[in-house]
């Protein structure tokens, strides 16, 4: 027969074996100081209430791990899923052959052209409108530019081991992965393009599917992680109202250059 005494003893030491288990699972690292060990004898010298006090304690250690096991698995599955969708890193890769189709996305949307285009379609317009519309889109490409290469520069994230660096025209940056400046620009641009030109149903379908493909082409090609694309488009989708808050009006456009002049 148990005493009551015997009782309370039984149900703290369930109490640690539960809490040790959940240490174990989550906090490998901190189970030298964290022994059930040296939990039972502080909570017996120092009796129930201390008992009472180590969930509270458990809680407040667990936190940054559950945090950092998380943040591992969604590694891990980033890594696994970029490698799975990676088919055609080469020409010899499952969808080799798609390659060169894949690698003409990726130049639709690389910086060059955009700048370039913009540029152009800025120098051809004749209305003022037009030509305000294209300038503000060259700044947002520019913007693009500085702002990937400021986070690629921090954040050093390799490429994935599968991409031959085979891209035309790059910064140093640009061996860094993170974020994918094509899904920048293409969520920035689709953006921009939706907002300021008038465009028809279809054409609006295509925009968005531009930009989705070029964001798949990246992870298909290996060039990039699945979470560098999916924060690109983030980015670039946020990097648009920032275009939109620091909009360039022809007036203010003047009074920039008369400063200057
Ligand atoms: C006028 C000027 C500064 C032009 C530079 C345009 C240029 C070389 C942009 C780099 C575009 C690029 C290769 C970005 C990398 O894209 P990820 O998706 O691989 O990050």
């Amino acid at each position: 027969m148990k005493r009551p005494t015997d009782e309370r003893k039984d149900t703290r030491s369930q109490f640690t074996a539960d809490s040790s288990l959940r240490v174990n699972y989550l906090t490998p690292k901190c189970l030298p100081s964290e022994s059930p060990t040296r939990r039972r004898g502080s909570s017996s010298s120092t009796g129930s209430g201390s008992g009472q006090g180590l969930p509270e304690e458990d809680g407040i250690r667990l936190n940054p791990s559950f945090i950092r096991v998380a943040l591992s698995s969604l590694l891990a599955i980033d890594l696994w899923m970029s490698k799975r969708l990676g088919v055609c890193a080469c020409e010899d890769s499952s969808w080799g052959s798609v390659r060169p189709l894949m690698k003409l996305i990726e130049i639709s949307g690389h910086g060059i052209p955009w700048l370039a285009g913009t540029a152009y379609c800025m120098y051809k317009s004749d209305s003022a409108p037009g030509q305000e519309v294209m300038l503000n889109l060259l700044m947002g490409l520019l913007l693009d530019l500085v702002l990937v290469g400021i986070v690629k520069a921090v954040v050093r994230r390799r490429r994935p081991a599968h991409n031959r660096m085979d891209m035309f025209a790059t910064f140093s940056v640009d061996r860094y992965s993170f974020p994918s400046g094509h899904a920048t620009r293409a969520a920035m641009c689709g953006r921009f393009l939706l907002a300021h030109l008038v465009l028809a149903a279809p054409l609006r379908v295509l925009v968005l599917l531009w930009a989705s493909l070029v964001g798949l082409s990246r992870v298909m090609l290996g060039r990039h992680n699945v979470t560098d694309v999916m924060f690109g488009f983030w980015m670039g989708y946020c990097q648009y109202n920032l275009v939109e808050m620091l909009w360039l009006s022809p007036q203010t456009l003047q009074g920039l250059l008369g400063q200057l002049a």
